[in-house]
């Protein structure tokens, strides 16, 4: 068994999907043009994080141009998505980039990357107390999300062959495949946790406090959404 130090070095991987297919569920509140703005601006907050946190080696995988100027202006890197397998594409454009950057870092995390409201305390907390329990002895560590049923942040120690099992229910997988949950009571980072998919989390980043991009995304949004009766996230 290999032991990490708590200041393993941390290399963070994250995936989007083409800006034209993200976040249907947002569809009903957020008019279509809007809504990629909207989704690009919410890994812009979610890059800041990791930048202001101090984590300099990200990897953000995805087919879509838009995305790549994104990450670019992060001084992050791209990656393309991978050939079609037998995993989810969510899961297998995560895999592509921990295999791809496993070599050169001690720990890989895999960050959803929408999430607005996130700020670099959370994200240092949390991937430090991911870095100790894998300095004990564990293959990975997640923090969930908001509901509890998904996965806000994975930790997999880079040497490990953990395969991250995003998408429906993730908490409940990954721990079943041995990741050690952090937090189990979700009494710490509820930045970290509130991923945006549904009007309803909007609502919730909105109280916690959105990136600045992401609020001026959602300005733009309100000149709309102020006479929308479905405007729920802007009523609050
Ligand atoms: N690179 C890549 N990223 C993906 C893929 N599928 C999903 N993602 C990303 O994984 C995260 C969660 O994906 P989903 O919940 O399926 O999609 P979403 O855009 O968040 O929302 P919905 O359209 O409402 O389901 C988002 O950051 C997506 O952009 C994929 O096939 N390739
Ligand atoms: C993919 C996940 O989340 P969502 O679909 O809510 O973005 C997840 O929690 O594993």
């Amino acid at each position: 068994m290999v032991f990490m130090p708590v200041s393993s070095s941390v290399a963070v991987v994250l995936a989007v999907k083409r800006l034209d297919a993200a976040k249907s569920r947002l569809a009903a509140v957020v008019p279509d043009d809007r809504r990629r703005g909207l989704v690009a601006a919410m890994l812009a907050d979610t890059l800041g994080a990791v930048e202001e946190a101090g984590f300099a080696a990200v990897t953000v995988v995805t087919p879509d141009p838009r995305v790549a100027e994104v990450v670019a202006e992060f001084g992050a890197r791209t990656l393309d998505e991978p050939a079609r397998g037998d995993l989810s594409p969510l899961n297998a454009a995560l895999l592509h980039g921990i295999d791809d950057v496993r070599p050169t870092a001690d720990l890989v995390a895999a960050l959803q990357a929408d999430l607005a409201a996130l700020d670099a305390p959370a994200l240092t907390e949390a991937i430090d107390a991911a870095a100790a329990v894998i300095a004990r002895g564990a293959d990975a560590a997640f923090v969930a999300d908001r509901s509890g049923a998904g996965t806000a942040l994975l930790v997999v120690r880079a040497s490990a062959a953990f395969t991250p099992r995003f998408g429906p229910d993730s908490a409940a997988a990954h721990r079943e495949a041995g990741a050690v949950e952090l937090d189990p009571a979700h009494r710490r980072w509820a930045r970290l946790r509130t991923d945006v998919d549904t009007p309803d989390d909007l609502s919730v980043a909105v109280e916690l406090g959105l990136g600045p991009r992401t609020r001026d995304a959602l300005d733009s949004v309100a000149d709309i959404a102020r006479s929308d009766t479905d405007g729920v996230f802007l009523r609050r």
